[in-house]
């Protein structure tokens, strides 16, 4: 194709035609001493190598950002830059700084990669919603500096919480078809994730529970007095608000929940795969597809954005049937995620701090990427081992994430998003915030209240379902009487009031008879 276009004559070269030819060092040395608003990367490469141009031609869908190629003919030049080897990339960034870029392999994935994930380059799109003015926009959204090569328990935990508490609030009672959702995805995350002590006893206590309901219908409140944990049962702990890390949007729009729903369910597939036996007694056990079709009906009937779920029913009814390993299954939803990012980049949901690239970029996996003939390739081998790594527990770091303290009172009803979204006081003092999550919850305030469009990352397609009417259904859920009894609670008293009564008049009737009988047995005159 590049020969194709380099051969056009200048008369009828397509207009939007990018040049390619390279450019003279003089004019690199120009743009050096020019400020430019965007990047200016120069590929440097000997005359037979394409990268460059296959470079310039991959970021021309991007913005702020513009690519050019100097053949490695001047000598000096080189040496001025401190080019040692080529191909390599300089990089001029728009503030004036500059240097060479440094990357696992001088492959063009990788220059390619490196220069789409920098800050604001983004694909170019149509139209831009206006940014909203800093001043007219008064949240302030506090940074958490993080490391994209960990796992963060913040955003885990704070995926469960909105999880349990914001996104099934939507169903008032579960029954049938769902109950056995939910049962079965409480299963595998009691089995599977791989999270702090507290949090697992919390699932492993729901599970549990459900596991030996009587009951063909539940009631959402009484799941959410086990989350809110009105028992008061020891060492259990989930906290009550949202703190993103590793899921931070660089606007509250961006990012959150999604974000941290794809972490989790990557963790529960790699978990399954490399602690088979933790399935062991569930019904799950050896099939290797099980907990993909678990997570497939966990986002087909609770995961509240209705588009998301269609298009990941599509692709699952497409290809789901297909795996027949653990670890194929640890593979399919790695890539099914890159597809979804494919098909989302330059979306007007894409934060672009984070643009959406093929994961995982050749910075934190150089060895998945390879080239072959030129064109880029995975090594899947490697792809499976980095995602096994990657998405471990040994890979989860506490940092952000809330002491659970005395875990007996912890996790009471959602407290909402002030300090995620610096609507209050956005850092609060450690101790004041501690504090805060383990107070029993008598002592909370009497109507809990739900987060408010607490960073969903899809705008208002996720508050939609689950918003208005599962704040609802969550502030339905104070305890009766004051007395820490929940809704689930007062039926089975109902029914044991009914129970035992129909037992007593049964025995009295069947005693009565007996006695009858036993009279007009013994005054019978005998014959
Ligand atoms: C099941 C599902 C379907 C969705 N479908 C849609 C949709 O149809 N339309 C829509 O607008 N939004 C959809 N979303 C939301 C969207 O995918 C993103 O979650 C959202 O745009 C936020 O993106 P993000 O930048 O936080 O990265 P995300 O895509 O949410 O990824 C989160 C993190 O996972 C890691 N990661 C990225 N790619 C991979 C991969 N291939 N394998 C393993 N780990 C990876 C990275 O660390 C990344 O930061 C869906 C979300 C889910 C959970």
């Amino acid at each position: 194709m590049i020969d194709f276009l380099q051969n056009h004559t200048d008369g009828d070269r397509p207009p939007a035609c990018p040049p390619l030819d390279p450019v003279r060092p003089s004019d690199v040395l120009s743009l050096m001493d020019s400020r430019d608003s965007r990047y200016v990367a120069v590929l440097l490469e000997s005359n037979s190598s394409y990268v460059g141009r296959e470079v310039i031609l991959d970021l021309l869908p991007y913005e702020n950002i513009v690519v050019k190629r100097v053949l490695n003919t001047d000598k000096g030049f080189l040496e001025k830059l401190g080019v040692s080897s080529i191909p390599s990339c300089y990089l001029i960034y728009p503030n004036g700084t500059r240097g060479l870029i440094n990357i696992g392999k001088p492959l063009r994935s990788f220059f390619s990669s490196y220069l789409k994930s920098l800050p604001d380059v983004r694909k170019k799109l149509l139209s831009l919603p206006e940014k909203p003015n800093k001043e007219e926009n008064p949240e302030i959204v506090v940074w958490r500096e993080f490391d994209r090569s960990k796992l963060y328990t913040a955003d885990l935990e704070s995926g469960l919480h909105y999880l349990l508490r914001v996104e099934l609030a939507a169903h008032k009672s579960l029954a049938g078809a769902e109950l056995r959702t939910l049962k079965d995805f409480v299963t595998v995350l009691a089995k599977l994730f791989p999270g702090r002590a507290p949090v697992k006893k919390l699932l492993e206590t729901l599970q549990e529970w459900l596991a030996n309901l009587p009951l063909d219908r539940i009631p959402y409140n009484a799941v959410l007095d086990l989350v809110n944990n009105k028992m008061r049962i020891s060492g259990i702990f989930l906290i009550n608000h949202i703190k993103w890390v590793g899921c931070q949007g660089s606007r509250p729009e961006f990012r959150g929940y999604t974000c941290s729903l794809w972490k989790l369910f990557h963790t529960l597939i790699v978990e399954a795969g490399t602690h088979p036996e933790a399935l062991d007694g569930t019904g799950l056990e050896d099939d290797p597809q099980a907990v993909l079709q678990t997570i497939r009906r966990y986002i087909h009937t609770f995961f509240s954005c209705k588009e998301c779920s269609e298009h990941f029913e599509e692709m699952a009814k497409e290809s789901m049937d297909s795996v027949k390993t653990a670890d194929q299954a640890i593979l399919w939803l790695w890539k099914k995620h890159n597809l979804v990012n494919n098909r989302l980049a330059g979306h007007l949901s894409e934060d672009p701090k984070f643009p959406k690239v093929p994961w995982p970029t050749p910075d934190l996996c150089p060895a998945c990427h390879e080239e072959i003939k030129g064109l880029h390739s995975w090594n899947e081998g490697q792809v499976l081992l980095f995602l096994k790594r990657h998405y471990s527990g040994d890979n989860l770091v506490d940092a952000y994430a809330e002491d659970p303290g005395d875990a007996s009172e912890g996790g009471g009803p959602p407290q909402g998003g002030e300090r995620e979204r610096g609507l209050a006081s956005p850092e609060k003092p450690q101790g004041e915030q501690h504090a805060k999550s383990l107070r029993p919850p008598s002592l909370l305030p009497p109507r809990p209240r739900l987060p408010d469009g607490s960073q969903l990352g899809l705008d208002g397609r996720l508050q939609s379902a689950s918003g208005a009417e599962g704040r609802r259904e969550a502030e339905a859920a104070v305890p009766f009487l004051g007395m820490g009894f929940s809704s689930l609670d007062m039926s089975l008293c109902v029914v044991l009031y009914v129970a035992s009564s129909l037992f007593l008049m049964v025995m009295y009737f069947f005693f009565r008879v007996r006695s009858k009988r036993w009279k007009v047995r013994h005054h019978r005159p005998s014959v």
